[in-house]
């Protein structure tokens, strides 16, 4: 049955990286497979730089970061095919120079739908390069346009998929030739053609929407760590992974911050029944954690999420009037056409409070709107825990020497805001 791996930017980020992927998946002969890369390393941080540079009518700057795309991708293609690179390189260089005209043809057109024409070319970079050197090395591999089989609305920047659109796409594509699939995560198209981006860090869900649309028996996304952990193991000194969690938990925890899986990956997993394990693709015999449908031991240590650089806004009624369920509908109406997620939501009698990421292209709309109607205050430069599963004593232990600035508690979920000036750069979780 099909399997599907997800390899992020980190596992393609330079031509020592691509050759180890190339060893990693000769380890797994078994086929079907689809293997779903992203951008290389920070390349999508690199084509977003490219496209503000483009807007801000920065020609210079536009060309130098043009340039730079090119000669870091060409240095790679160098780096592993030497002097077979000719024919690499060609397509390297087409894809840089249709990215070029591309980005001029819609340079006049609203920015979400310029970004997906311009920054889906990231991934479109590294799977030509991987896709070669899988097949140089003598792995049978094709390339495959994912926004031949992702088929999404025009909402650019953050697309809705169209799932019986993709699954008839998908189902016409042949595995039976024992050929390795090489595909781009993050992107799709529009039925007319356009391409568009499912919201940054997409690729851990383009490889639960192709196993979805495929019945694919299990899907592995390959990270820099081990596994899930109880908490980000690069800010948490005494984090412990997580050797099997149920897909319900892993949402919440998600959801809650756990940036190591993007939380729209998991739902069309468990719609299907299909396991996600998470491993190193470093190590290859750690065993990784796996996120099922068994949830026997969730909860059994609870879990901290660290959500940094946060905005408080304290929304209130002019006229003292109540916050009420209009009033809400009204504000959270505003939030979401901003494009924005509050990661805490507290209402009180006379106010909402908002946690928000400190995104200023879309926060300062944000707060302008709601000041033109609301007294709006604001506090920056906030750390938000989320803690899942904890206890009094943590959850006092986890606040001590810190000013609480919000608050919120449910049966499993605990969250608070502390001024991150307050907050250490390694954290420990209290025994
Ligand atoms: N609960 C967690 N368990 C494991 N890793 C986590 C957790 N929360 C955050 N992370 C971070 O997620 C990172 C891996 O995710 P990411 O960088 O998005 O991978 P990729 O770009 O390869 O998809 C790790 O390096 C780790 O610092
Ligand atoms: N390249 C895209 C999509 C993605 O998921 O990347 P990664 O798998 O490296 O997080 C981004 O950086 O947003």
């Amino acid at each position: 049955m099909t399997q599907v791996f997800k390899f992020g930017g980190a596992s393609v980020r330079d031509a020592e990286a691509i050759r180890h992927l190339g060893h990693l998946l000769a380890r797994f002969p078994e086929r079907p497979l689809v293997v779903v890369v992203s951008a290389m390393g920070k390349t999508t941080n690199a084509l977003e730089a490219l496209l503000a540079a483009a807007r801000s009518n920065a020609p210079a700057d536009y060309r130098d970061r043009l340039e730079a795309l090119r000669r870091d991708h060409l240095a790679t293609v160098e780096a592993l095919f030497g002097e077979r690179a000719e024919p690499v390189a060609r397509r390297v260089e087409a894809l840089i120079n249709e990215l070029d005209r591309r980005h001029r043809a819609h340079a006049e057109r609203e920015r979400p739908f310029h970004y997906d024409q311009t920054v889906c070319f990231g991934e479109l970079l590294s799977t030509t390069i991987v896709a070669a050197w899988l097949e140089d090395t003598g792995l049978a591999s094709e390339w495959c346009d994912a926004r031949e089989l992702i088929v999404t609305d025009g909402d650019h920047q953050a697309a809705s998929v169209d799932w019986a659109a993709t699954a008839e796409r998908v189902r016409s594509l042949d595995l039976a030739d024992g050929r390795l699939r090489v595909t781009q995560g993050f992107i799709g198209a529009t039925p007319e053609g356009n391409s568009t981006t499912l919201g940054r860090e997409g690729s851990d869900y383009s490889a639960a929407i192709l196993a979805h649309c495929l019945g694919a028996e299990a899907v592995t996304i390959w990270k820099d760590v081990p596994g899930l952990f109880n908490a980000d193991p690069r800010r948490v000194d005494n984090a412990v992974q997580l050797e099997t969690i149920s897909y319900h938990e892993a949402i919440a925890l998600a959801w809650h911050g756990a940036t190591v899986i993007h939380p729209k990956t998991l739902a069309p997993l468990q719609q299907r029944a299909i396991p996600l394990t998470v491993r190193s693709f470093q190590d290859l015999e750690a065993p990784g954690s796996t996120i099922g449908e068994d949830a026997r031991h969730d909860g059994e240590v609870p879990a901290l999420m660290l959500c940094e650089e946060q905005t408080l806004l304290e929304i209130r009624p002019r006229d003292f009037a109540f916050m009420d369920e209009a009033c809400q509908h009204d504000i959270l109406g505003r939030l979401v056409a901003a494009g924005l997620h509050a990661g805490l939501i507290d209402a009180g009698a006379t106010r909402l409070s908002l946690c928000l990421d400190s995104h200023p292209a879309r926060l300062e709309p944000l707060v302008a709107s709601l000041a033109d109607d609301y007294a709006v205050t604001r506090r920056d430069g906030l750390t938000l825990v989320n803690v899942r599963h904890g206890d009094d004593a943590l959850l006092r232990a986890l606040g001590e020497g810190r000013d609480c600035l919000a608050e919120r508690r449910n049966t499993d979920t605990a969250q608070r805001l502390f001024p991150a000036s307050q907050c250490p750069a390694t954290w420990h979780l209290p025994d």
